[in-house]
């Protein structure tokens, strides 16, 4: 991707040198994610020009002595393997210098007879980041812009962040069945426990029971990265979003073995399976004297995204069973709000469990980390803001159609990378 693509892009006006306020990075095993704050022109709330809406609903007077500034929460994604890229990105659109660059100069110019501070070239610039990338590039970062990744457990941030979004942002989780999308009140007294089950390159699944109170007690290494590897291998396709849109087109009857191919067109009724149950991914394979190139590539990709979807809801299902948890919110990149992967976790479990337990989404699926990661250090109090707001929360801008026939065709449709309207501390 052009790192430049961004300053063209929509999200032009916003994000301008300066007005970037704070960065954190999450960097996994396929993708590295970017959430950073960018402040509007008039984002001074509590000055004489009280532009702000926000002073209406009391936030100002907050107990803190801290103007608040009102702008934009982004979010942005590069794919890990164009780690250089990210690089590219940050240092194009000066996002480091939202680090800790900004709070020295402030200190400097407020220490009388402290000598002018080195030019952002030759200063170190702490940011915080997680994931494993933060340990494997951190030398690359240092070495390529003089930037020092402060690193957070990845466990830690996916949790702190999924618990942020439930517990503040507004029409943050949803169902999805039977294509229909339906969002989830959640009320923050009664969202523990729950099952996080994060799909990013593998699976982790982490039984939550309050804010920093969390257990990793399952995972498998059959998830995004497995749908990813295996479908570029089997189909040829280029790129993740040519595999996403492969499979909204395929029929997986042509890979796999369904129940009505082996008992004759009839369903097992018996045992509860219909006919048209998948017996055997990719079963039908076996039995047709087909080469791989006599299959299309859209039912095979069809194929895979089922079975990995259905795998990964079975073992969430088991694990969700095995530890009394009611609820199971999915979250990571592997997701992309695809309804088909949606709808396949939410039938999967809910096949065994009847309902008892609940399968949920995140709109921000994949920032999950990099949510918890910003919210790590917590100086610009957006936490504490949003928290206060009680009912007049921002609203979440990411409203879209989930239409069944919809193709993510386009960066930035579909794929997560997007802002919502929020405030800060100032420093
Ligand atoms: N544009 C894309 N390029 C590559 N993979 C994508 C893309 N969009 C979605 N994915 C899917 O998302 C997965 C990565 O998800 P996510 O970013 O949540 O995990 P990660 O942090 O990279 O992995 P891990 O946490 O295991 O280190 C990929 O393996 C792939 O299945
Ligand atoms: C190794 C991590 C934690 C890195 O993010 C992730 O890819 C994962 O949870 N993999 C699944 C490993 C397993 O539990 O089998």
């Amino acid at each position: 991707m052009d790192p430049r693509r961004a300053e063209t892009g929509k999200n032009s006006d916003q994000i301008q040198s300066g007005h970037v306020y704070h960065l954190a990075l999450d960097i996994g095993g396929s993708l590295a994610k970017l959430v950073y704050f960018t402040k509007n022109d008039e984002h001074i709330v509590g000055s004489e020009k009280k532009k702000s809406p926000m002073k209406a609903s009391g936030i100002s007077n907050s107990s803190r002595n801290s103007p608040v500034l009102n702008g934009r929460l982004n979010f942005k994604k590069f794919e890990t393997s164009k780690i250089n890229d990210c690089l590219e990105f940050i240092n194009s659109m000066k996002l480091h210098l939202g680090g800790v660059y900004k709070i020295v100069m402030i200190a400097m110019v407020m220490n009388a007879g402290c000598q002018q501070p080195e030019s952002p070239g030759s200063q170190t610039i702490t940011i915080k980041a997680t994931g494993g990338g933060a340990y494997k590039y951190a030398d690359l970062f240092k070495e390529k812009f003089r930037i020092s990744l402060d690193k957070e457990d990845e466990m830690d941030c996916l949790v702190a962040g999924a618990n942020f979004l439930l517990e503040t942002i507004h029409q943050e989780a949803f169902t999805y069945m039977g294509n229909q999308k339906q969002f989830v009140w959640i009320d923050k007294n009664d969202l523990y426990p729950y099952l996080l089950v994060n799909i990013g390159s593998g699976v982790g699944m982490i039984k939550v029971e309050g804010d920093g109170k969390f257990e990793r007690v399952s995972g498998t290494s059959i998830g995004g990265g497995t749908f990813w590897g295996l479908g570029k291998l089997l189909t040829k396709c280029k790129s993740f979003d040519e595999l996403l849109d492969l499979s909204y087109r395929g029929n997986n009857r042509a890979v796999d073995m369904l129940v009505g191919d082996i008992y004759g067109g009839m369903d097992y009724s018996k045992i509860g399976l219909s006919s048209t149950t998948i017996a055997s991914s990719f079963g039908r394979a076996i039995s047709e004297n087909k080469e791989r190139d006599d299959y299309k590539p859209e039912d095979i990709a069809r194929s895979l995204l089922r079975m990995i979807s259905n795998n990964i809801g079975q073992i969430s299902y088991l694990t969700a069973l095995r530890f009394g948890l009611k609820r199971i919110f999915f979250g990571g990149f592997f997701i992309r709000r695809h309804p088909f992967t949606m709808d396949t976790l939410s039938v999967a479990v809910n096949f065994w469990s009847k309902g008892e337990a609940k399968a949920m989404f995140l709109q921000h699926e994949g920032f999950l980390g990099a949510v918890g990661a910003f919210m790590s250090s917590d100086k610009h109090g957006l936490k504490e803001l949003l928290a206060n707001q009680k009912v007049e929360r921002p609203p979440s801008k990411l409203s879209f159609s989930l239409d069944q026939t919809q193709v993510p065709q386009q960066d930035g449709e579909l794929n997560g990378d997007e802002s919502i309207e929020c405030s800060v501390y100032g420093a």
